[in-house]
């Protein structure tokens, strides 16, 4: 909730074009999500926490030091979800936000580790998310896939343990798609998550580890060679490598571009900074994502006005770029057909009128 953020250098046209744009969101987690009226909720809810309750206190709460300082407000938060209905509740709020962004499909990471090993009952759990992304799809139309994701940090427990909710037949819940692995990647090598990462693609899910956020591009190439990644989470590192670059690119491995949340954990000096031209330059696909938008003080349609100015993008640009994410993601081709579309009708309809 970092609000010198939000970019007041984007033009006033484009932000509206953007505003009404049907997109899609790559990289974006589910606790991260929470809006401020949603973690005052909880707050108040949970008045043993250290979270505050008034939003505009928040503010101060979401401003980071490093990365280490953001993962442990964000552990503050998850300690505020404690039960389904809580994850719920959360779920459908999440994508309300979503819909209202004209975001049609979204693929949100949820960590269900960090909701288990707090008395979250498993079968619970997957019923509240699997409740609200049916809710969601009904009353908003956005539909919602998972990734769920490894808490790296946690050690091979919480590894065992995610790849066990993941591929149990009997909990594998039906919108779950992808596999992940997130939290801070300093002393947390990828090679070690191998055999889970097998099970899991085994299993028919998708790999879509965070590397290169935190730390260099050998950590890009592990999540490639060990991971068998099929996009990478940041991957900002990524630019300090023509040779990884020039891999990306040539098989077509998509990088999930969060621009604002690489200034507030302070991964990248400054917006003008970010190595985002170099990848798109490089012809590396280029998605547009928020990760963890209401702690950045952020949006999806921010992030796109950001990525539209430092790639000096015009209407057709962006729209380009919102086709970029739906060519990037799991959905079925015929899923993809339709938001494409969407994408160019609206586009024509906006540069006609
Ligand atoms: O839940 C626990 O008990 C636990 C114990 C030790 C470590 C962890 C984590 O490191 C959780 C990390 C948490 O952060 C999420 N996240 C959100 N945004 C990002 C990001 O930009 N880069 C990496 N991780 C991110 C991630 O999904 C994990 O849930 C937890
Ligand atoms: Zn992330």
């Amino acid at each position: 909730m970092t609000e010198h953020l939000v970019d007041p250098r984007a033009p006033r046209d484009l932000k509206a074009f953007v505003a009404g744009l049907p997109k899609a969101e790559l990289h974006v987690h589910h606790v991260g999500s929470a809006s401020p009226r949603i973690v005052s909720e909880l707050a108040a809810r949970h008045p043993d926490s250290k979270v505050p309750t008034d939003p505009a206190a928040l503010v101060d709460y979401f401003s980071f030091t490093d990365f280490a300082h953001f993962i442990e407000v964000y552990l503050s938060v998850v300690d505020l979800i404690r039960t389904p209905e809580d994850v719920r509740l959360l779920t459908f709020e999440v994508a309300r936000d979503l819909a209202r962004q004209q975001v049609r499909y979204a693929e949100l990471t949820i960590t269900p580790f960090s909701s288990t090993r707090r008395g979250i009952d498993e079968r619970a759990f997957m019923d509240a998310i699997e409740d609200a992304r049916k809710a969601a799809e009904a009353d908003f139309g956005t539909v919602l896939r998972w990734c769920f994701d490894i808490p790296g940090e946690a050690g091979l427990e919480a590894a065992e343990e995610t790849t066990r909710l993941a591929t149990d037949d009997r909990l594998r819940p039906e919108g779950l798609v992808s596999f992940g692995l997130g939290g801070p990647e300093v002393g947390v090598p990828r090679p070690q998550f191998k055999p889970y990462f097998d099970r899991a693609i085994a299993a028919g899910l998708h790999s879509v580890p965070h590397a290169g956020e935190t730390t260099g591009p050998q950590t890009v190439w592990d999540a490639l060679t060990h991971l068998r990644a099929e996009r990478i989470g940041h991957g900002t590192s990524s630019a300090q490598d023509p040779k990884l670059l020039a891999h990306l690119a040539e098989h077509r491995i998509p990088l999930e571009v969060c621009p604002t949340s690489n200034i507030a954990t302070r991964a990248v000096r400054t917006l003008d900074e970010h190595p985002i031209k170099e990848f798109a330059e490089a012809g590396v696909l280029v998605t547009i994502n928020s990760d963890d938008p209401p702690m950045f003080g952020t949006d999806l349609d921010n992030e796109y006005a950001v990525a539209a100015r430092l790639l000096d993008l015009d209407e057709r640009g962006v729209a380009d770029l919102a086709k970029n994410a739906v060519e990037a993601s799991f959905l079925d081709a015929a899923g993809k057909t339709r938001i494409k579309e969407e994408i160019d009708t609206y586009t024509t309809g906006w540069l006609d009128r």
